[in-house]
């Protein structure tokens, strides 16, 4: 089997890529965390932990795990791959005076390869640099500017920065400042890591291409439909960019179905709101009932034809599926109410690691409630510092192959 494979949402998970909490959250200040997409301060220690409980569940299920940070490290595999790395993240790391950039420089120089990814990760403090003092007007008034380059804290959710889709990736365009830098680390890691190089991965997006797009919002269906959202991160422009490469680029895909939901923070991706759980089942929060329109985008001889489906998603995945019956868990037990707090803390953001078989969240408690009464085998996670950073499951792992369905 390829090494890049992923022609659904629910095959069984063979590989996945993860990023283990690192000191990154330790650089989020009250003051910058909004920017950072923050509501909270998790506690690492406790997040590692709980993090590290996620590895195993998934590993226990013989998937490979492979981490963002090791492969970034192992990417650097030549003096010029080094130099690139470290003159693309400088460049982007947004520095305002010269010579703090200078001596960033000579700081990451003097890093070994897996010192070096974690620091690029952890942003860089003005006190932790050697020789640094305040010399221009810059440094000077700003005294509550603790950072020559800010952290990247989102990085464990390696859902959004790319997506695999069939044997090929999108290597997104984020939305957001702080998680733009994020895709730098998947491009080195496709060109230059000894298990993708060969392998000439094609990509369905370009992290400078165009408008944004993020993981989140794609949801492989099958092998021939991808849904991908029109949300708050995800602009439809971007989808139309990635359907013209996913129909026109030999990838087998036939069909792009772009559902447009609330663009608002609780809701920022599809995933946050529509999961797959089984071959007949998902997960579909009520409130996306207010804006949820349907199109799909299909090839025409070259051009790309859109049509608009309505907004019976049940009617449109039995038709796309080919299946008899489409079964939604709306809400749980409790109220609709109940059915908004979970989805705040990513009740719906299922991972499946096979059909019918999930990793969730331990406080959802009437969601889970749902997904067991409807027969989903749980594997159920502690969250209690994860979830501070507004994702589930399915945001913390990016799945590199899955077996295909029959
Ligand atoms: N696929 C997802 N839903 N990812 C959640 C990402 C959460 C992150 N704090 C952000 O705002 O970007």
């Amino acid at each position: 089997m390829p090494l890049v494979n992923i022609k659904s949402e629910i095959g069984k998970l063979q590989a996945v890529i993860l990023h283990r909490p690192g000191r990154e959250l330790l650089n989020i200040t009250p003051e910058i965390m909004a920017d950072l997409l923050f509501d909270e301060l998790p506690f690492l220690d406790e997040a590692q932990k709980e993090h590290d409980n996620f590895a195993e569940i998934l590993q226990k299920q013989g998937c490979k795990v492979y981490y963002l940070e090791d492969l970034a490290a192992e990417s650097i595999t030549d003096e010029s791959i080094r130099q690139e790395f470290i003159d693309t993240y400088l460049q982007e790391a947004d520095i305002a005076v010269p010579r703090e950039m200078h001596l960033l420089q000579q700081y990451l120089y003097s890093l070994n390869n897996y010192d070096l990814v974690l620091k690029m990760m952890e942003g860089m403090r003005k006190n932790e640099l050697p020789l640094y003092n305040k010399t221009t007007l810059v440094e000077m008034t700003e005294k509550r500017s603790f950072f020559v380059t800010e952290p990247m804290p989102n990085l464990y959710f390696t859902r959004d920065p790319f997506a695999f889709v069939g044997n090929g990736v999108s290597l997104n365009h984020m939305w957001s400042v702080t998680r733009r830098r994020e895709t730098l680390f998947g491009r080195m890691i496709f060109r230059y890591h000894p298990l993708f190089r060969q392998e000439n991965l094609p990509l369905w997006y370009d992290r400078h291409d165009g408008l944004s797009i993020e993981g989140g919002d794609i949801i492989v269906l099958s092998d021939k439909v991808v849904a991908v959202g029109v949300s708050q991160r995800t602009t439809a422009k971007g989808v139309m960019h990635l359907a013209h490469n996913l129909l026109t680029g030999g990838s087998g895909y036939e069909t792009v179905l772009a559902l447009t939901i609330p663009k608002s923070h609780a809701f920022m991706h599809l995933d946050t709101v529509f999961t797959m759980v089984d071959r007949d089942l998902f997960t579909l929060h009520p409130q996306v009932d207010e804006t949820l329109e349907i199109y799909a985008l299909t090839l025409r001889g070259k051009e790309i034809h859109t049509d608009f489906l309505g907004n019976d998603l049940q009617a449109v995945l039995k038709r796309y599926l080919h299946i008899p019956a489409v079964k939604l868990i709306r809400e749980g037990k409790g109220t609709v109410m109940d059915a908004i707090r979970e989805q705040w803390s990513d009740g719906y953001n299922t991972l499946a690691i096979s059909p019918g078989e999930a990793v969730v969240y331990d406080r959802n408690v009437y969601t889970n409630e749902e997904l067991d009464r409807y027969g989903v085998k749980l594997h159920v996670l502690r969250s209690g510092e994860l979830s501070r950073g507004r994702g589930g499951p399915r945001c913390m792992s990016m799945p590199l192959s899955r077996l295909d369905l029959n």
